[in-house]
């Protein structure tokens, strides 16, 4: 299995740009507070460790991970400013298929955003069968999916920056 053993934070291998000329949003889902939690230091850690402003971190809280397409849609429609918008969650498989249907939509509906407005939006959420592999994955045995996102919106920032010339 892809994930099997490995640690999926581990950035030594690639060159990652400094964040500090960049202004960045965190949109962060309550539900799995505990697990989103976990990805919103380790988001916040990695943009600040990589040159990020504090003053340049928005961060706000949303409900749950549907509402991160929202979120998302709204901080750049108000902040045209922003150069990325970090969207964390944690969907947990349940009895039935509200799952599937909350995955879809926020990888969906987040996608769609960042091609409205041009601007990098990050899928930091967590699509887990069980609550042990969203803890393996906030901080546990297979890294941080909030440091993953940070590192990709600040590499997402720069492309930015330099297609638009
Ligand atoms: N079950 C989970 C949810 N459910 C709530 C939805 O995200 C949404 O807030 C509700 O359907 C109202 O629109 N959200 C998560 O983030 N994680 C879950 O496991
Ligand atoms: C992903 C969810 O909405 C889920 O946690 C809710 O649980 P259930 O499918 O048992 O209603």
């Amino acid at each position: 299995m892809a994930t099997q053993l490995k640690n999926l934070s581990d950035f030594s291998a690639t060159e990652i740009p400094s964040a500090s000329p960049y202004k960045f949003a965190i949109a962060v889902a309550e539900w799995n507070a505990e697990i989103t939690g976990a990805l919103y230091e380790g988001a916040y850690q990695s943009l600040i460790s990589n040159g990020a402003l504090a003053d340049n971190i928005y961060s706000y809280n949303v409900p749950g991970s549907f509402e991160l397409t929202s979120a998302a849609d709204l901080l750049l429609k108000n902040n045209p400013e922003l150069d990325a918008v970090i969207c964390l969650g944690c969907v947990i498989q349940g009895e039935t298929k509200h799952f599937d249907f909350i995955c879809d939509a926020v990888a969906n509906g987040l996608s769609n955003v960042a091609v409205k407005y041009s601007k990098p939006v990050i899928f930091g959420v967590l699509t887990t069968n069980n609550q042990q592999q969203a803890v393996d994955r906030a901080g546990g045995k297979h890294g941080n999916k909030g440091d993953e996102a940070a590192i990709t919106a600040i590499k997402m920032a720069k492309l930015a920056e330099t297609l638009k010339g």
